[in-house]
């Protein structure tokens, strides 16, 4: 059991629990709260052993992670007699996460919500850090606000029930934090690959802590995501959303933005930034961890996507990419040329 806090310019700290029960520290967020909402899947509901708050059944995945189902949590809350004093309990993958924090930061203007992230990729990233929103358009996160949880809980138990895909979809973000940031880590799961697979718990516990300390820090810096900072976080993203969103949403976050990456990198040696052993020791590992899915977008759609990218600015795009392991640079790029030179490296574009 580890835990630290980290400081939200609005919120002030927010508490990070790792490898807790949930349960038993849900008991004990009752003492601050009047009433409580939990917002989860049918597929996690019966993995939920607190009863002590009405539930909230939601549809997860992208498919889930629209306006309707924002409206839906707001319509119950309200049937329930939610107040300010209230919280809302987000428990689930990361879209479960985004749409539980998009429902508090907008419902009468704003009430607490605590996260209870049930999935390896949900538990290294979508918890922390408070990015909440929905798609709209085909496009990811295109609605949504900054507004921390007050609380995040990790309970490792829910690993045990993820099917192997969804399992080792978070990887692609440690090596995210990895790659750009932290070679440790990088190093410590490429090096552990077999004790991932058998999911070992001192190791997850590991590579969960990890990933939220470097998340944490950048968060600390940079939390509207307006100093050029947080943009690191988004390494992989501007050409994994672009696959998210060309393939209709078949390729799940986690392999998308492990195919952003080995693409990203690419371009990043071609404009002279990038150490040409990057885009192999990515590609190395995100095999070993199962989670290159070959796929071909339709590329006009995925230009699209990534002309639509929140880090555009003007003509350009905002981008972070990496030297070398565990550094990296923000760089301005003419989004035309960025374009050409994704046409040109991307080989999951058809
Ligand atoms: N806000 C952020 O900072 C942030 C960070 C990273 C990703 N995201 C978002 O998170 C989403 C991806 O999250 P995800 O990978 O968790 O996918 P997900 O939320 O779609 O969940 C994947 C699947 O796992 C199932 N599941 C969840 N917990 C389970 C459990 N314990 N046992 C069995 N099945 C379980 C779900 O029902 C779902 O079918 C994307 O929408 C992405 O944009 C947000
Ligand atoms: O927390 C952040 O900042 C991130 O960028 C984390 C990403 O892993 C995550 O997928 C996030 O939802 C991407 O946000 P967006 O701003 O690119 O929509
Ligand atoms: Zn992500």
């Amino acid at each position: 059991m580890r835990s630290f806090t980290y400081r939200s310019r609005c919120s002030g700290e927010v508490r990070v629990l790792v490898n807790y029960p949930h349960a038993d520290e849900l008991s004990k967020l009752l003492d601050k709260y009047t009433s409580c909402m939990i917002i989860t899947p049918s597929s996690v509901s019966s993995l939920v052993n607190f009863s002590k708050c009405p539930r909230i059944i939601i549809k997860d995945g992208e498919e889930g992670k629209g306006i309707e189902t924002v409206l839906n949590i707001i319509k119950q809350s309200m049937d329930n007699s939610l107040d300010r004093s209230g919280v809302m309990i987000g428990i689930g993958g990361g879209s479960t996460l985004d749409v539980t924090g998009f429902a508090a930061a907008v419902y009468m203007r704003g009430v607490d919500y605590v996260n209870v992230p049930t999935t390896t990729l949900a538990m290294v990233d979508a918890a922390l850090g408070g990015k909440t929103g929905v798609n709209a358009a085909g496009l990811k996160n295109i609605i949504g606000v900054v507004k921390q949880p007050s609380e995040i809980i990790v309970d490792l138990a829910f690993i045990k029930s993820l099917p192997a895909s969804n399992y080792l979809d978070g990887f692609a973000e440690v090596l995210k934090y990895g790659v750009t940031m932290d070679k440790g880590l990088f190093d410590k799961l490429s090096s552990n690959v077999d004790k991932v697979m058998n999911r070992d718990e001192g190791l997850l516990e590991d590579l969960i802590y990890g990933s939220l300390v470097n998340k944490a820090h950048v968060v600390e810096a940079d939390e509207y995501d307006t100093l050029g900072i947080r943009i690191v976080l988004n390494y992989g993203h501007t050409i994994g959303h672009a696959l998210e969103s060309a393939s209709g949403f078949s390729i799940s976050h986690g392999k998308a933005v492990g195919l952003g990456m080995i693409c990203e990198s690419t371009i990043g040696v071609k404009l002279g930034y990038t150490n040409p052993d990057i885009p192999g020791y990515l590609t190395e590992s995100l095999s070993e961890l199962n989670l290159i899915q070959s796929i071909k977008v339709n590329a006009d759609s995925a230009l699209r996507a990534i002309t639509g990218d929140k880090k555009r600015n003007g003509g350009f795009l905002n981008l972070p990419i990496v030297t070398e392991l565990g550094d990296w640079v923000k760089v301005r790029v003419k989004v035309d040329e960025y374009l050409r030179l994704v046409k040109e490296s991307c080989m999951y574009l058809a």
